[in-house]
C-alpha cells in the first residue's frame, strides 16, 4: 500500500478525530460532477485509476476529488471496500477525508476532499522546492499521526 503525504494549509492546531458517515452517491450524480468523466478534469492517476476534480459543488460544499476505478486496474473491489471501511469513519486533519462513494453499474468511485496543494512528492520534484528542518519535522509528525490513526 502506498501512502501519499498531501501539503495542507496548517492554519490551526486542532488535532481531534471526528467520527463521520460517508455518503452514498448515485452514478448520475458522479457523472454530472465530472462532466461524464471528462478527461480535461483529470488531476492525477494512480493504481486505482484516474482522479478528477469536480466541475460543480453539487456533491459537497467544499471542492472534491473523484477517483474512478479503472476496469483494467490491478486494484479492485477489495481495496475499494477497505478504503470505504477505514476512511469513512474518520475525519482528522492528518488524513484526507473520504466524503462519499458510489458503487453502481460496475462503476466504483471514491469521493474525497480536494487537496489543492497536491502531494508532497509533487513538490519535491520541483527544482526550486526547498524546506526548512522545521517544515520537514511538521510534515513527518503529520504523516506519523495519520498513520497512527
Ligand atoms: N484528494 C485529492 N486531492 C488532490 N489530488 C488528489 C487527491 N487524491 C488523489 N489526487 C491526485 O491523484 C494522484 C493519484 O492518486 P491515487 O491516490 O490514486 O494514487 P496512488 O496512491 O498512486 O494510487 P494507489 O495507491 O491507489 O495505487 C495523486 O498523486 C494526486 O496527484
Amino acid at each position: 500500500m502506498v501512502f501519499h503525504v498531501y501539503v495542507y494549509a496548517f492554519g490551526d492546531n486542532v488535532d481531534q478525530i471526528l467520527w463521520s458517515r460517508c455518503q452514498l452517491f448515485t452514478l448520475a450524480e458522479i457523472q454530472s460532477a465530472t462532466n461524464n468523466f471528462d478527461d480535461t478534469l483529470v488531476i492525477g492517476r494512480g493504481g486505482f485509476g484516474k482522479v478528477y476534480k469536480s466541475s460543480t459543488n453539487n456533491l459537497s460544499e467544499g471542492e472534491i476529488a473523484i477517483k474512478r476505478l479503472d476496469p483494467t486496474s490491478t486494484q479492485g473491489a477489495h481495496e475499494f471496500e477497505a478504503e470505504v471501511e477505514v476512511l469513512s469513519k474518520l475525519r482528522h486533519r492528518s488524513l484526507v477525508s473520504l466524503i462519499g462513494h458510489c458503487n453502481e453499474e460496475k462503476e466504483m468511485v471514491l469521493v474525497y476532499e480536494l487537496m489543492p496543494n497536491g502531494t508532497l512528492a509533487d513538490h519535491l520534484r520541483k527544482p526550486d522546492f526547498s524546506l526548512s528542518w522545521l517544515q520537514l519535522l511538521k510534515i513527518c509528525i503529520g504523516a506519523a499521526k495519520g498513520l497512527e490513526l
